[in-house]
């Protein structure tokens, strides 16, 4: 079933209230799954009487009126990812509780609850009884949890104040067995002029940090986040990836919505399409840079001191770039007027310290942008033009002495998480992969593909790109029209039958 509706529009569930003054619950929801190109299905749990001044009632559906939903949905418009906003009794979230765990015998579907409890403000949205329900029954089946500050006391079940504090809370909510838990920041400001999101999961924790925008209209931020969060889970993004983007959207809501005058109190947060700015998305916290303290973030294995800003290549545009195993490659690439290189050895011999430097030699004596894969302090001590890192490595390197040397900084990224993250660190170019699939290396599960490859793109116009993996002369050209100025090809030039033929090829893409 999924597989399915991953093939088509996909469908996206909201089980939520509606919110009859348009900006929250449902009609948030669905304003936002169209959006991101989902179809939206509803399951209404309550029908509040509400304006942009003040809550008048909650009014809840009888339980049979909200199963009779459910049920079917089920039986036709089965769903590629679920969002459950206000549940509005006890009744309400066992049956809920229920109904998923049915539904996930059968089918994996990424979960997210956005506890709609305690307005910015700290009212009540519903009975507090339904806490106990929420944690028992509930938070073991969601895949990420998404409160605010006054949620997360609610259900933590300890007060919270200041950067330790979520991250414990947060802690004790994905002790009770959900996979992951995002605290929304838009309530308060640990930093004055910012609003940051705490994520943490199995594989760790990250703060999202925006600049506060202070618009009249946010009534709705966090059903619109976490129904974005939603369809990016339903279109197939890692979650770190669904959270970046869907906070990349309420931003954007919240600056262009800003001028609407609707109703008199806070308005809706604005809904406005794709965001393709990169104003609009979050800075990811690194460890070891200065403010880093005032979000008490030290993660384990933080590493060193943050650096940024690595030299420049003499273009943004870096060409045709081949990754070589070997230094005949190099020399026979570099006869064929190839002018950005790297050489990935992964098995070293003894003799790594002169390949190096041979290679070095090569570079200077044809003027290449010659990379060094991994093999940083190499790279420096033999005066190499450049170095590419992965994610993995940017705790371990030395990126200090990189930038002191002034050797150009590749760093790998793999979605959108990465990308921002790697660009914290300005580096000489970033590269984006896996575009396709590989048999050179093993990227299954970070697969871009070109359309997604388009969207970074669209954010670092000015910013030297690569894209790589699984990159043929016969993808060659959609690549290029995503507007990345480089292509870094293994197999598709170390495979070919004519390697020079296939240089040229490669070239007269890229230069058209
Ligand atoms: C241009 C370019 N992009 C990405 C990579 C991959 O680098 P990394 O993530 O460090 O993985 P390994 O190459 O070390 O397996 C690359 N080498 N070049
Ligand atoms: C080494 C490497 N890194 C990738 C990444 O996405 O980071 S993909 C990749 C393999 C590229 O080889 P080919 O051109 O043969 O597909
Ligand atoms: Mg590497």
């Amino acid at each position: 079933m999924r597989e399915e509706t991953l093939h088509h529009r996909p469908i996206v569930w909201s089980i939520a209230g509606s919110d009859s003054g348009g900006g929250a619950g449902i009609q948030a929801d669905l304003l936002t799954f169209a959006d991101f190109g989902c179809h939206g299905c509803t399951a209404v749990t309550a029908n509040t009487a509400q304006n942009t001044t003040a809550v008048a009632a909650i009014n809840a559906v009888p339980l049979d009126a909200l199963t009779s939903q459910l049920l079917a949905l089920q039986g036709d418009l089965f769903p590629a990812a679920i969002k459950i906003g206000l549940l509005a009794n006890v009744e309400q979230v066992n049956a809920v509780a229920e109904f998923l765990r049915t539904l996930s015998k059968s089918d994996k579907v990424p979960v997210v609850y956005d506890p709609v409890a305690v307005t910015s403000s700290g009212g009540a949205l519903t009975e507090d009884s339904i806490g106990e329900a929420v944690i028992e029954k509930l938070l073991p089946l969601c895949d990420l949890v998404t409160p605010n500050w006054h949620e997360l006391e609610w259900l933590a079940r300890a007060s919270v104040n200041g950067a330790a504090q979520i991250a414990s809370a947060a802690q004790l909510l994905r002790n009770c067995g959900c996979a992951a838990v995002l605290v929304t920041g838009g309530h308060g400001e640990l930093v004055a002029g910012e609003i940051a999101d705490f994520l943490s999961d199995g594989s760790g924790a990250d703060w999202f940090v925006s600049e506060k925008v202070a618009s009249e209209n946010n009534h709705g931020t966090g059903c619109t986040l976490s129904s974005a969060i939603t369809a990016c889970l339903a279109l197939g993004y890692p979650l770190r990836d669904a959270c970046v983007v869907a906070k990349a959207y309420v931003q954007r809501g919240l600056r262009l919505g800003n001028g609407d005058k609707i109703g008199v109190g806070a308005g809706p947060v604005g809904h406005c399409g794709w965001p393709t700015e990169l104003r609009d998305f979050p800075e990811i916290l690194l460890p070891g840079e200065e403010r880093a303290r005032f979000y008490e973030y030290s993660p384990v294995g933080g590493g060193n001191a943050f650096v940024k800003g690595f030299a420049a290549t003499d273009s943004i545009r870096l060409g045709l770039y081949p990754v070589v195993d070997s230094i005949d490659w190099l020399q026979r690439l570099a006869e064929l007027e190839v002018r950005t290189l790297q050489l990935r050895i992964k098995d070293p011999g003894d003799d790594l310290r002169e390949q190096i430097a041979q290679a070095v030699s090569i570079g200077k004596q044809y003027d290449l942008r010659l990379f060094i894969n991994d093999h940083w302090q190499l790279a420096i001590e033999c005066g190499a033009y450049g170095v590419h890192l992965g994610q993995e490595d940017l705790q371990s390197a030395d990126l200090h002495a990189i930038q002191q040397a002034g050797l150009k900084l590749g760093i790998s990224t793999h979605g959108f998480y990465e990308l921002l993250r790697a660009y914290r660190y300005r580096p000489s170019y970033l590269a984006i992969g896996a575009i396709y699939a590989t048999d050179t290396k093993d990227m299954s599960g970070q697969l871009q593909g070109v359309a997604k490859l388009a969207r970074m793109a669209r954010l670092l116009p000015d910013y030297p790109l690569v894209a790589i993996g699984g990159i043929s002369l016969e993808r060659a050209a959609d690549v290029v029209a995503t507007g990345v100025g480089s292509i870094a090809v293994v197999s598709a030039i170390t495979k070919a039958d004519d390697c020079a033929l296939a240089v040229g090829e490669f070239k007269r893409i890229l230069e058209n």
